[in-house]
Order: structure tokens, then sequence, then C-alpha cells
């Protein structure tokens, strides 16, 4: 997988949140968008997962045969995880599995049993989602980006609302996601520890 922006802009109404972005992204490596608050960084991670149309520029994405994705392929590659994005609340944890994976298939090697048990939720497989804490709906969320499969995981507040074990628990599954040279990993964040093992970091202000 290889992003290709050329000269991408986004702008909300007369204002230019950015522009004038060229990136190539390739598999294999990670890269993080950081920037204070209200710089960009969801909205340029939004674009770049193709969630949102650029008001400027180009984007391709490439598979390594040099295969180019059209609209509906695209989305069966990519998986968010943001404080932004709602689960669906009526579901019990169980049911959420077996909806997510008629769509996207988990990693080889996992089912909903493992996958509740990587995400350290087992207990909870029949609670509703609604009656989740904030930091178990971010599991949640971590756990079916990083642990479906997809060549491009893109999280945004990755530890939003995570306490100091879960806080070790992202960090081993995103290192163990790094290891595949398959996968292209996008951050936004404003918390070091959450990408310190990146070692592309791009600030966003730059696009100013
Ligand atoms: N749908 C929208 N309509 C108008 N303006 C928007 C919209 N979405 C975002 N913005 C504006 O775009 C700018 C960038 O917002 P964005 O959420 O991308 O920033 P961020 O760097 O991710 O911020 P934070 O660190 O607070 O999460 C902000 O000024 C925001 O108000």
């Amino acid at each position: 997988m290889i992003i290709k922006a050329d000269q991408i802009g986004k702008k909300y109404r007369r204002e230019w949140i950015f522009r004038g972005v060229d990136l190539t992204l390739s598999a294999g490596n990670s890269y993080t968008f950081v920037g204070p608050n209200g710089s960009g960084k969801s909205t340029l991670l939004q674009v770049l997962a193709g969630m949102q149309p650029a008001s400027a520029g180009k984007l391709t994405y490439n598979l390594p045969d040099g295969q180019l994705l059209d609209d509906e392929d695209w989305y069966r590659h990519i998986v968010l995880a943001a404080p932004y994005l709602e689960l669906i609340e009526e579901l019990t944890l169980s049911e959420l599995l077996y909806f997510h994976v008629q769509f996207k298939p988990f990693r080889p090697g996992l089912d909903a049993t493992t996958l509740m048990d990587r995400m350290q939720l087992s207990h909870a497989r029949n609670k509703e989602i609604r009656f989740f804490s904030s930091g178990m709906k971010q599991r949640v969320k971590l756990g079916l980006a990083l642990f479906s499969e997809a060549r491009l995981v893109l999280l945004d507040e990755p530890t939003a609302n995570l306490d100091r074990q879960g806080a070790t628990w992202y960090r081993n599954a995103v290192e163990e996601l790094l290891t595949r040279p398959d996968c292209l990993l996008l951050l936004g964040s404003n918390q070091p520890d959450e990408y310190d093992f990146c070692s592309n970091v791009l600030d966003v202000t730059q696009w100013k």
C-alpha cells in the first residue's frame, strides 16, 4: 500500500485547514501527524483515509503490484479508530464482533473469542456497548482496528480514555502491528508516549 498525496488541501467554508500537502506514505512504515488542538490532524487523517473529500489536489492509493484501488475496493483495506466514531451501542460485544466480521475479517488466527481475550474484555462479552465505560469502548475501537485484516490502519488519539494498563496494552498491540511489512500505520496525536516508536513525525502546522 502506498498513498500519494499531491498538493492536497482541505477547506471548510473559506478557511483552509491545510494546503499544499505532498506526501508519499508507504507500507511497512508508520507516520504520526502532530500539532496543537484544532490544527487539522483529524481532518488530514480523514482526508487521507478517503472519508472526507479533499478540496484541492489529488490522492492515489496503490497496492504493491501497482494496482490502483477504486472507491469500492478501498474501504476493504482500511480501518480507523477515533474518538468521534461511534460504536453500535445497542449491540453486545459478541454481537458487535459478529457484525464487524461480516464486513472485515479478523487477522489470521483470530476469531471473536480470541479477539475479546486480546482486548481483555471477555468478561463483558454479553454486555451491551452502551453500558461500557469510555475506556472499554476505546479498547473495542482499537481492537477492531489493530486486529482486523487491513493494510491501512488509522488511529486518532489512540490512548484517549485508556488507563495505564490500557496504554501498555495499546503499546504492545501496535508494536506487533509494526512487524507487518504490508501494513501502513497513520496516527494523529499530541501525546508523545502514543507515538514515540514512530520515526516519521509530521507537524501539520507546516501546511497552514
Ligand atoms: N465539519 C467541519 N466544519 C467546519 N469546520 C471544521 C469541521 N471539522 C473540523 N473543522 C475545523 O477544522 C479545524 C481542524 O480540526 P481537527 O479536528 O482536524 O483538528 P485536530 O488537530 O485533530 O484537533 P484536536 O487535537 O483538538 O483533536 C478546526 O478549526 C475545526 O474547527
